[in-house]
């Protein structure tokens, strides 16, 4: 069995379990593996919740798309799980489709609320929002992001994607 592609981003919104899956699925394939938010967090030596704290949004979403360059720039077999707003800003989404395979992780906003309401405090944009709010929260900005989730060269739906469903769908896209 060939897999076809050598470089495989995983993307969707904060809670849809990029990083979680990233890594099972690297393990299985034996590919590198590549966290956005640590990379950013490793190359600043701070944390995601400081760099928004400290330096804003928008210096945020440029140390992001720097280090998404320097990930492309590594010529080895990879998995990277994007950061949940990565896609949505700059070049990256076009940068990522000319690279490799794409997954969107695609999940509704009840789910998502129920996975992040324990997994609110190391991510800035949520971390003081009750379930209610949440649920408003992801609505509203689902619609804006889907437009470039959608980019995605493949979507996988479902109320728990397992590492299997994904790289059964790799290898059927081979
Ligand atoms: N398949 C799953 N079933 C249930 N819970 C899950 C699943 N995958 C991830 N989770 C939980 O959801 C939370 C978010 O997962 P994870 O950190 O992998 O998401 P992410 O997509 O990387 O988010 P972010 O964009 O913020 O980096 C974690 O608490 C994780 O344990
Ligand atoms: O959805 C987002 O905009 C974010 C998701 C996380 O992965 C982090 O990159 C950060 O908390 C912002
Ligand atoms: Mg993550």
């Amino acid at each position: 069995m060939k897999l076809i592609q050598h470089k495989i981003f995983l993307l969707g919104f904060m809670g849809c379990g990029k990083s979680t899956l990233g890594k099972k699925l690297a393990n299985k394939l034996g590919f590198q593996f590549f966290d956005l938010d640590k990379c950013i967090e490793e190359k600043v030596q701070m944390s995601i919740t400081d760099i928004f704290k400290t330096k804003g949004e928008e210096q945020f979403r440029k140390l992001e798309s720097d280090e998404l360059i320097n990930i492309l720039n590594s010529n080895d077999n990879y998995v990277v799980a994007l950061g949940g707003g990565a896609p949505c800003f700059n070049e990256n989404m076009d940068l990522i489709n000319n690279s490799g395979t794409s997954i969107y992780l695609k999940y509704n906003e009840g789910i998502l609320a129920s996975r992040l309401i324990n997994a609110k405090a190391e991510r800035p944009l949520i971390v003081n929002k009750t379930k209610e709010e949440l649920i408003d929260f992801i609505a509203k900005l689902l619609k804006e992001r889907e437009q470039y989730y959608l980019k995605s060269k493949l979507v996988i739906e479902g109320t728990n994607i397992t590492v299997n469903e994904v790289t059964d769908l790799l290898f059927k896209d081979s």
